[in-house]
């Protein structure tokens, strides 16, 4: 019952995932390859009857050393008395054979490749919007981590895909084989006299019975190996993740001299791999001693029933192989489960995770709403504000916040004091707290202290959030010679890790000519010149107010070269109760 359940609960996540596809704007496209491959999937099947018959033929041949009849056999059409079709030669078979097996796969290929770009694209949509892969990094602080979703969105929707296609039109392949020669053994097989009783299409009962031994022992040897391996997944991606991890951050490493550590815990990471891996071995050794004993039993098996009917002169030889043939297909595909045991096993585990991801997205969403919002207004506003932590620790208590435009104003503050977490909670991506937070109207542009620059070109780069087309060349060579980075505005084109290639102050001139290409209408600057040299700060900071006149500027800052450049000051300190407050400074503070 338990088994049932689980194959019931597998299925409905499986179609869960299988449906949009099959629904979407490529449902014709979908829909009729997939009914190709699946007629050309039966008509290997009808090829597969057509050879049984032909055994026959060759066989009484060969038998009656027939020589005409034996060359027919493999060249010509021959007609079977008292059967309604004909039996094509075997070099007709073949060929059809052929192409039926090349484009039947062929076609599957190309549905499999279509459907992985479409789920794949959706994937990263869903991953991508609403915030939702910040706030799975945040749900895993908060308890109910989601891991690596990169290998969900890359390796499980290939074997997702490629599992789902494969299992299901072999599943359908099989049960038409199977129908197909359950009748035929019906009939061709002569009722079985014992005791007084008569038994009717007995071959059929007998394989039958044969396979679902087969299919339940296989399940209960194998179905440990499902845990097993979502664990493999989870351990190999693990192992991944920290080896790009060390790529991304070579320098560091190579300055810290930390190789050593990283050999070791990469080692430990591969340990994890190497144990739940002999598990797996252990596991499938079993499997196999059962799944590939029960195959060499089956080559026999039905030979071995049959044979008494043949030594008392019921069957001919050839009658004898195309039962044997015939009975190794019924079997064959009653054993179909037992033979794709192992590939059920990774698509269970693949769904289990996939279907991990689509929950943590949905709940994601769910997170992004929660967090504190209001009308935007002409000021950045917060009323009844309180920011938690992940875990829910009290962070930020203050009930009433209003920065309106002005001067520049600056937010200092001890270390760990929560400045970046106020600016998150202005950008609306800090889901944990309560209260209204109404946003300014306009462009807002937050610079962090460490900037992010996707990978490719040095125009990607700059122009970043922008689409790079959408920013002309003279714009962004403009703004990187304002930000003293005249020497970078010939290589635009040039492709590099520009994390690794500038320097850390280059890197936040960068990003400040982000902003003057960008000209948001709030700028926030998260310790945005804190690796510039002191000499130039004061340079640039003239430059954005220059360029940007209508920006309001907030800063988080702890150099005084650096506050000293804002009119306007607030001080994030801890209040009665323990949490923090946001100290304004109330005379230059233009308020409501
Ligand atoms: N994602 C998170 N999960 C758990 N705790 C967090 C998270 N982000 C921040 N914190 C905690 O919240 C506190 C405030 O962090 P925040 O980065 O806002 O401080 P800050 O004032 O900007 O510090 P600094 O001046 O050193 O940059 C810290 O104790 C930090 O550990």
């Amino acid at each position: 019952m338990k088994f049932l359940r689980n194959i019931g609960r597998a299925m409905a996540d499986a179609w869960r995932l299988t449906k949009p596809y099959f629904k979407s704007e490529e449902k014709f496209v979908a829909w009729g390859l997939l009914a190709a491959i699946i007629a050309l999937n039966l008509v290997s099947v009808y090829l597969n009857v057509l050879y049984s018959y032909w055994y026959k033929i060759f066989y009484n041949a060969l038998q009656a050393k027939d020589e005409p009849a034996f060359w027919g056999s493999i060249f010509t059409y021959r007609f079977i008395k008292g059967y309604p079709w004909f039996v094509p030669g075997f070099a007709e078979i073949a060929v059809f054979n052929i192409l039926v097996g090349v484009y039947a796969f062929y076609l599957q290929q190309m549905l499999e490749i279509r459907w992985r770009r479409w789920i794949t694209d959706n994937f990263v949509k869903d991953w991508l919007t609403g915030r939702a892969h910040y706030q799975i990094s945040l749900m895993a602080e908060a308890g109910s981590p989601l891991d690596n979703p990169d290998q969900r969105i890359a390796d499980d929707l290939r074997s997702f895909v490629s599992n789902n296609l494969s299992l299901g039109i072999s599943f359908i392949a099989n049960i038409v084989n199977l129908l197909s020669f359950i009748f035929v053994l019906w009939f061709l097989v002569p009722p079985l006299h014992i005791f007084g009783a008569v038994i009717p299409g007995y071959l059929v009962w007998t394989a039958i019975v044969y396979s679902l031994i087969g299919t339940y022992l296989t399940h209960v040897i194998g179905w440990k190996l499902i845990p097993l391996s979502f664990q493999q997944q989870q351990v190999d991606a693990d192992f991944r993740f920290n080896l790009i991890r060390v790529r991304e951050n070579t320098e560091q490493i190579a300055l810290y001299g930390g190789e050593a550590e990283e050999t070791i815990g990469l080692k430990q990471r591969f340990h994890a791999i190497y144990l739940n891996w002999w598990m797996i071995m252990k596991r499938t050794k079993a499997l196999n001693f059962f799944t590939i004993g029960f195959s060499q039993v089956a080559i026999i098996f039905p030979i071995l029933i049959a044979a008494p009917g043949y030594f008392t002169g019921l069957f001919t030889l050839g009658l004898l192989l195309q039962i044997n043939n015939i009975f190794g297909n019924v079997q064959g595909s009653f054993s179909w489960f037992v033979g794709a045991y192992p590939q059920i096993v990774g698509w269970r585990a693949t769904v289990q995770r996939l279907d991990g991801f689509e929950r943590a997205v949905v709940a994601a969403h769910v997170q992004q709403n929660a967090a504190p919002g209001g009308e935007p207004g002409t000021m950045l506003r917060a009323d009844d504000l309180a920011i938690d932590l992940p875990d829910g620790r009290k962070l930020f208590a203050q009930s009433h916040l209003a920065i309106a435009r002005g001067e520049p104003m600056a937010i200092t503050g001890a270390s760990g004091s929560g400045k970046s977490t106020l600016f998150r909670m202005f950008a609306g991506i800090w889901p944990f707290g309560k209260g209204r937070v109404s946003r300014p109207v306009g462009r807002s542009m937050f610079l962090p202290q460490r900037p992010y620059f996707p990978l490719g070109s040095l125009k990607r780069a700059v122009a970043y959030p922008c689409q790079e087309y959408d920013v002309a060349d003279q714009d962004v060579r403009a703004a990187l010679e304002d930000v003293g980075l005249g020497s970078l505005a010939a290589r635009l084109e040039q492709v590099d890790n520009w994390t690794l290639r500038l320097s850390g102050g280059e890197q936040q001139r960068l990003a400040l000519a982000r902003a003057l290409i960008v000209k948001p209408d709030w700028l926030f600057m998260d310790e945005a010149l804190s690796a510039i040299d002191e000499a130039a700060i004061g340079d640039l900071f003239a430059l954005l107010r220059a360029r940007l006149p209508e920006t309001q500027i907030i800063s988080i800052a702890h150099q005084d070269s650096v506050i000293s450049l804002h009119a306007r000051r607030a001080r994030l300190t801890r209040g009665a109760d323990g949490a923090m407050e946001l100290i304004t400074d109330a005379e230059k503070l233009v308020g409501e």
